[in-house]
């Protein structure tokens, strides 16, 4: 009851919209402090200023038309909707609403005058806007372009305007940069950008707003890289605060090693073997990243580390993030490192309960110096005698806002251990140089001796018997295949059963072949012994699901069919690729295809086609997907940059590292500041 007969508020006093209190959907949108709000800056502008003709309409674009309604009438359908036409001197325009209110066609009867904006779009009878906003004619139009900023459900823009132009008023705007280094990169003052931004004055042009040219753009985005950099160079500083033991080598292990291996290493390998060697001696920890293709031979590089780390007395883990993966490290690491007297440990959801009690005091106790599984368990679980190195292979996938948050909690043992990390898709410079620069990064550009590109085919899905018939050839001539299911990222019970039917089908249109199957669902002892099968050569056609995307090492497979192989993303593509070709001799690809394509799905497969770089397929991949899908944080939802773009921005990126490093040594006071005014969304993203 509202007995007073007042407006109805919330008890607290807070105002409402749609039964949520506003300050709640201002917290959905990050919003707490007036610097929070200062910084929500517009999406995009919309011209109100002016009324444009109908003939210069042009699809995609927002704009306000003024016309004479020439007809109206509702349609019949699977529902009904409102069509109406709105004509001037220039042109014709479609007016369509998908609901129909009471007396609304009333309302826009033919000969009527009216205003109507909106996104102008290419509809199935010529130009139209979709639910348009109507207005009267004559009413007077505003003199500068209206922002209109990224909301949430609930929240309507004159809200979040009124909130920001309060804002303005009480937040502090002092400019964070010295005035040399605005200076030096030719920078915009903070307040005067911030306040155009949000009231653009008649004079601003929407074009240069509108792409993120204008010079008070260009200032908000190097500030927002350069909040970056100072964090990153924060949590860089606060890891060499902290202790670890120096792993110095003495070669007793390393040097076995080399002379038991049956190839020469690279001299990539070598050289990141070295530069992680005077890591491992330092009394900071470790934070490196190794990046190497597809192939290019990461495991020898970690058993290398792992051989110094216990060498120099300490116990080693290695982590990765699918059994498979893990497995296929043990393989590797055990075989290279327990013929030289090295006690290792296997740790995995299947072991029997008392093989797991076995290993893990093994590993408490110091007689295991190297244990080897999957991140939980050795996460949670197990305790070593004295941890020095932990490897973990795409663990730099699990955020960074995860790893500066990780970065900033104190410790409290005395020594922590070094960490390495790897990464089997290269990171393009400008993603690394952004979102890794608190790591030192080590790169195999080089590829073992004697590797043949991968052949790379496209084949129409009609053309599937051709397929076949070649499935069957490189089998009778002694190698090995995998078919790759088709992704269902919808659902994983239809991905299961996908799976199980191209085995089945498989199976029968291949008869004389053995067909093997694999996917996730498999328990962890079944997933081994197929792995094992295909390994020894008993099956010959492996067909997979993404499980076998990483890590998996068969060097008798020389061909891979990937079906529907345009709902793949391009670093996946590449990845699974990159099972083929790795024993030396011809490898291909077939990449199998469902026509249509849509733009997009053909310029991936072409990328496919024109290139095995794997650096050049992540810049592709970057170009086309954007930072936060290459990084795995698609579902996570973090928004990585708001501003910047590390396609065109790249220069600023470079300056704004290069700014950090001197804002942090001459000007800590600024840098504090800086970091305050914009890490505060992100710190609120960290603790949640
Ligand atoms: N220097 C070398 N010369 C010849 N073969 C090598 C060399 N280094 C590694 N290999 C072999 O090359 C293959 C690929 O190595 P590895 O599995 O370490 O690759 P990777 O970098 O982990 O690749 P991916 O990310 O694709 O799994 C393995 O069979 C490995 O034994």
């Amino acid at each position: 009851m509202n007995p007073a007969g007042k407006p109805r508020r919330a008890a607290s006093g807070v105002r409402k919209t749609a039964g949520v209190p506003q300050a709640r959907l201002f917290e959905r949108l990050g919003l707490h402090t007036p610097a929070d709000f200062v910084t929500h800056l517009p999406l995009r502008y919309e011209d109100e200023t002016r009324i444009t003709p109908i003939g210069d309409a042009r699809p995609g674009e927002h704009a306000l038309f003024e016309g004479e309604i020439v007809d109206s009438e509702i349609r019949f359908g699977p529902r009904r909707t409102l069509q109406a036409t709105l004509a001037d001197d220039s042109g014709r325009l479609g007016l369509r609403w998908l609901h129909v209110y009471p007396g609304q066609q009333a309302r826009l009867h033919a000969g009527r005058r009216v205003r109507a904006r909106g996104e102008v779009r290419a509809g199935f009878h010529g130009l139209e806007i979709v639910h348009p906003l109507i207005t009267e004619p004559g009413t007077p139009l505003p003199d500068a372009l209206t922002p209109v900023y990224p909301t949430t459900q609930g929240l309507p823009q004159a809200a979040l305007r009124k909130a920001i132009a309060r804002a303005l008023d009480e937040a502090d705007l002092r400019d964070t940069l010295p005035a040399e280094v605005r200076q030096a990169y030719g920078l915009a003052d903070f307040e005067p950008s911030l306040r155009l931004l949000h009231r653009p004055g008649p004079d601003i042009s929407l074009e240069l707003l509108a792409e993120h040219r204008h010079p008070a753009w260009r200032r908000i985005k190097f500030d927002e890289l350069l909040a970056q950099q100072l964090a990153l160079a924060d949590a860089r500083a606060a890891r060499r605060a902290q202790a670890a033991r120096s792993l110095r080598g003495n070669g007793s292990l390393t040097g076995r090693l080399l002379a038991a291996l049956p190839f020469e290493p690279t001299g990539a390998q070598l050289r990141a073997v070295a530069q992680i060697g005077e890591d491992l001696a330092r009394t900071h920890p470790m934070h490196r990243l190794l990046q190497g293709d597809v192939g290019s031979g990461k495991t020898l590089v970690a058993a290398l580390a792992a051989a110094q780390a216990i060498e120099a007395g300490a116990q080693v883990a290695v982590m990765a993030p699918t059994e498979i993966l893990a497995e296929q490290l043990w393989r590797k690491l055990s075989e290279w490192l327990q013929p030289l007297g090295v006690t290792a440990v296997w740790l995995t959801g299947g072991l029997p309960a008392a093989e797991r009690r076995r290993a893990l005091q093994a590993m408490a106790s110091g007689e295991a110096r190297l244990a080897v599984g999957t991140q939980a368990l050795i996460q949670d679980k197990v305790e070593f005698e004295s941890l020095g190195l932990v490897i973990s292979d795409e663990q730099h996938r699990f955020g960074v806002g995860q790893r500066l948050a990780l970065n900033r909690k104190g410790d409290q043992a005395k020594y922590r251990p070094h960490q390495l990390s790897m990464s089997a898709t290269p990171i393009p410079r400008t993603l690394a140089m952004a979102f890794f620069a608190d790591m030192d990064v080590s790169v195999l550009d080089e590829l073992p001796p004697g590797r043949v590109p991968v052949r790379t085919r496209l084949f129409d899905d009609r053309r599937r018997d051709e397929v076949l018939a070649r499935v069957g050839e490189v089998v009778r001539a002694g190698r090995q295949a995998y078919w790759v299911c088709p992704l269902v990222e919808e659902s994983e019970a239809l991905q299961l059963q996908t799976a199980v039917d191209t085995h089945e089908l498989l199976r029968a249109a291949l008869p004389d072949l053995r067909v093997g199957l694999m996917h996730g669902r498999l328990p962890a002892q079944e997933k081994a012994a197929v792995m094992d099968a295909f390994r020894a050569g008993d099956i010959d056609l492996l067909v997979a699901t993404t499980v076998i995307e990483v890590g998996v090492d068969v060097p008798n497979a020389g061909l891979m069919v990937i079906e529907h192989a345009e709902r793949f993303g391009l670093a996946q593509l590449h990845q699974l690729r990159g099972r083929v070709g790795r024993g030396g001799g011809e490898a291909t690809c077939v990449l199998l295809y469902q026509p249509p394509l849509s733009a997009v799905a053909r310029e991936r497969l072409r990328a496919m086609y024109e290139t095995t770089d794997g650096f050049e397929i992540a810049r592709r991949d970057l170009a086309q997907r954007g930072p936060g899908e290459l990084l795995g944080l698609r579902q996570s939802g973090q928004a990585l940059l708001r501003f910047a773009d590390l396609e065109s921005d790249e220069d600023l990126l470079e300056q704004a590292r290069e700014a950090a490093a001197r804002l942090s040594a001459d000007f800590p006071e600024h840098a504090r500041a800086h970091r305050q005014r914009w890490m505060a969304g992100a710190d609120q993203y960290l603790r949640s």
